[in-house]
């Protein structure tokens, strides 16, 4: 297969994950056959500095003219003090939306071999947990109504959470299809006691699942759920939720399988070009210093080869390396707690990933 795919590096540990990405998809590609052709697009912070825009059209266009995308992450100090809508971050906002991708599939399970880095005792994950998070992706308050208005305490500031029947039921199909294929359990988190656009969220939930009979449903608050990640992950299977609980349980749930460095996503949409992206960002406390892990970003490639161009024996390729790394002994430093072992680099972790195919 020739395959077009485009490369946001941004900011940050970005350009070192996503050459790490690159390099173990060369791998991939030359065992298999296959031609991929990379091609890069600004992005964030970087992007900014090159043309005063945090997502430029030219990236937009390059995007929607490729197969797939890979993204690092966007984002840094340099630009904290942006206004809101030049931000890096508002770029990745707007690219996923530019590609109209509603879902950002965000897996979480825990390696055998990273038990010890997990902070959660044995007996709370005893064999371990593997779940999904199907987060919405381009609806909610990341992109709801926002600005500065007089208040009751004077000026304040407001952003919106909404969410229509439509953007619900079409996060709600893809839950429930992907709970379908894995063990049937499907738990909806909302803050449905305080918020309308909850309540809203949970009805049509309610009549999607009608639809699913086979599926056992059931829904969560949020607060409880962030509590009950911790106590006992094994209890969820495919969790469902909006864009911003979904970014926040995420994280949650990615140090419970050891480290954030680990967590690949896959954001998704109508077609089958996706943007294939960590769910971490930018780690400036990090970056420059070859100390990121790059096993999110190169899982997030191997996402890619599944979901978008149906190459299952590749990605399982991929995805038996990082295995095979992991079992060997070989971390990077976020996995390593105290130890006073020396960890591996960011490229010394890709080498041994590339050796393993
Ligand atoms: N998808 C994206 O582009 C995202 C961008 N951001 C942006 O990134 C910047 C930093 O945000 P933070 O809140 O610090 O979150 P972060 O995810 O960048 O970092 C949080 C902590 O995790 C560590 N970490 C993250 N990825 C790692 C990896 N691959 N290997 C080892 N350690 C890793 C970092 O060193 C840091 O201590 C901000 O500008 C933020 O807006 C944040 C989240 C997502
Ligand atoms: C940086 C934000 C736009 C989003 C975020 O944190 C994420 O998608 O994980
Ligand atoms: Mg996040």
């Amino acid at each position: 297969m020739e395959l077009k795919i485009a490369l946001l590096k941004g900011d940050g540990i970005g350009p070192e994950i996503v050459d790490s990405a690159v390099a173990v998809l060369e791998k991939t590609a030359e065992k298999f056959g296959h031609r991929f052709i990379f091609t890069p697009y600004l992005i964030g912070g970087c992007a900014i500095d090159e043309t005063s825009l945090p997502l430029p059209q030219e990236t937009v266009d390059g995007c929607l003219a490729s197969d797939s995308v890979i993204l690092g992450a966007v984002g840094g100090p340099k630009w904290d003090g942006l206004a809101g809508d030049i931000r890096p971050e508002k770029a990745l906002l707007g690219i996923r939306s530019a590609m109209g991708l509603f879902t950002n599939l965000r897996p979480a399970k825990l390696y055998p071999a990273l038990r010890s880095a997990s902070p959660l005792k044995d007996e709370i994950v005893g064999d371990g947990f593997d779940l999904l998070i199907v987060r919405e992706l381009t609806g909610g308050i990341y992109f709801g109504e926002r600005g500065y208005r007089e208040g009751r305490y004077g000026t304040e500031a407001f952003d919106t959470e909404a969410y229509s029947v439509t953007e619900i039921e079409r996060i709600g199909k893809v839950a429930f299809e992907a709970a379908m294929k894995r063990s049937k359990r499907i738990c909806s988190i909302d803050k449905a006691n305080v918020l309308e656009s909850s309540r809203l969220w949970r009805k049509t939930m309610h009549e999607l699942a009608e639809k699913y009979p086979d599926v056992e449903y059931r829904d969560m608050f949020v607060d409880n759920a962030a509590m009950q990640l911790v106590r006992d992950p094994k209890q969820f299977d495919v969790i469902v939720t909006s864009n911003m609980f979904g970014d926040i349980l995420s994280d949650e749930a990615s140090q419970i399988t050891g480290s954030i460095g680990m967590l690949a996503s896959a954001s998704l949409g109508a077609s089958k070009r996706g943007l294939y992206e960590p769910i971490h960002g930018s780690a400036p406390d990090i970056a420059g210093k070859n100390m990121a892990n790059p096993i999110a970003t190169i899982l997030s490639g191997a996402m890619m080869l599944r979901y978008s161009f149906g190459l299952t024996a590749e990605a399982g390729t991929i995805e038996k390396a990082v295995d095979k790394v992991l079992d060997q002994g070989l971390r990077t430093a976020d996995l390593m707690g105290s130890s006073l072992d020396t960890p591996l680099s960011c490229t010394a972790m890709t080498e041994a990933i590339l050796k393993a195919i």
